[in-house]
């Protein structure tokens, strides 16, 4: 049977790729009008759709999707909050892009919280980094073409879930995490959740209102980027691993947010190349210089994908987002060239070990010499 391009995105994983028509369609009907294929029928299918929620029984109220029709509800960020996308028998997101707003279900069927409404921004002039990356044409070229690289896909982070790209682990050149009021954190001896850690379901009030404003604040959103040795191995060369958590903690407290996942491991060097450079920095090179003597840039990533990623859940236009990062070359390059993710407000990334004068948070040598050497030569803010 002919496979017609469905009206909703669709997941790789789910749903083959339509094959071009090689001849007549079986049972074509000439009287019946043209198909028009809708536009998101051939973007990229970002994420896949929600395994069925891990977090508990909830019960059914009046309201509740029937079976056959899922939403995100266990990350509904309000009982009050309108939910409209539901999915089709492949678990598809029915949502249309237009109606899309950051947080808001969109066309991956996943849900990031995201408050009030929104409108385009007019272009920015003369933004951006100039070094064209960041057209969103290409950047939605570049989405597509990553699609076909993607072996696992997306995931959103629930109670019990750690940073994972969903059931399938990581996957993907862009990962998402999405986080609900009842994200898990790690806990322990440098633990962040311990203290004011996140209160699951009945904690913080999802949309922070601020006092002088009746309306929402942006959501927090993180860029991260992957470091196996920091997040995996807990290493104390970098802080990497501990400003995962805590970005996922801070979204906890404060209403949700959106976690991009981007595989760019070692500043975009690739693992073993960073490894390499850990036993340059051993012999006395800083960071910066360690990459530069194995012949790489200082810093080889791009952010282009994650502004792909950022506009595709509808966290474009005027309301913005608040950005978790030191780095103003990523808030710069986040943004895009004509301002596509307006970034409202940066929130510093301050190490937990200077928070608490070292009685949290990683403290060696190592990363002493790594915070310095980002303030130092990458003009890192380390401030709040
Ligand atoms: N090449 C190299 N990469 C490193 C090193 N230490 C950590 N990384 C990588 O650096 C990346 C994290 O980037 P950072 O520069 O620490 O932080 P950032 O993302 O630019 O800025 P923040 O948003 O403030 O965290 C991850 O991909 C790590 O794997 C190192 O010594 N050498």
């Amino acid at each position: 049977m002919h496979d017609l391009p469905l009206p909703f995105p669709t997941s790789p994983i789910l749903a083959p790729k339509p094959q071009p028509s090689t001849g007549p369609v079986p049972n074509w009907d000439p009287t019946a009008p043209p198909h028009q294929p809708s536009r998101r029928a051939h973007l990229p299918a970002f994420t896949r759709p929600l395994p069925p929620a891990r977090v508990g029984p909830r019960p059914r109220s009046a309201s509740s999707p029937k079976p056959g029709t899922t939403n995100a509800a266990s990350l509904s960020p309000s009982p009050s909050t309108p939910r409209t996308t539901t999915r089709n028998r492949r678990g598809c997101s029915t949502g249309s892009r237009t109606s899309k707003r950051c947080g808001s279900q969109g066309a991956s069927g996943h849900r990031v919280w995201q408050p009030g409404s929104q409108s385009q921004s007019g272009p920015r002039e003369g933004g951006g980094d100039g070094d064209g990356s960041h057209d969103p044409r290409r950047l939605r070229g570049e989405v597509e073409a990553r699609e076909g690289e993607q072996s696992g896909g997306w995931g959103r982070v629930g109670a019990g879930d750690r940073w994972a790209g969903g059931e399938e682990g990581w996957g993907g050149k862009g990962e998402l995490g999405l986080v609900p009021e009842n994200v898990a954190v790690r806990t322990g001896e440098d633990g962040i959740a311990e203290e004011d850690g996140p209160q699951p379901l009945e904690g913080p009030k999802q949309h922070e209102i601020s006092p002088d404003e009746d309306r929402p604040k942006p959501p927090l959103v993180r860029i991260h980027s992957e470091c196996y040795t920091g997040e995996t191995a807990w290493s104390a060369r970098c802080d990497c691993g501990e400003q995962l958590d805590e970005a996922a903690r801070l979204m906890s407290l404060h209403g949700g947010g959106v976690i991009v996942y981007l595989r760019q491991e070692g500043r975009g060097i690739g693992l073993s190349e960073k490894l390499k450079a850990y036993n340059l920095q051993d012999l006395g090179s800083d960071t910066v210089e360690a990459n530069l003597l194995l012949r790489h840039p200082a810093d080889a990533r791009s952010y282009g994908l994650a502004t792909a990623i950022l506009l595709d859940l509808g966290c474009g236009g005027d309301q913005g987002i608040r950005l978790l990062t030191n780095n103003p070359h990523k808030v710069r390059a986040v943004e895009g060239p004509n301002r596509e993710v307006i970034v409202r407000e940066r929130v510093a990334m301050i190490p937990l070990a200077w928070k608490h004068g070292g009685k949290r948070g990683i403290h060696s040598k190592e990363i002493e010499q790594y915070l310095s050497t980002k303030i130092g030569k990458m003009g890192h803010m380390i401030n709040d």
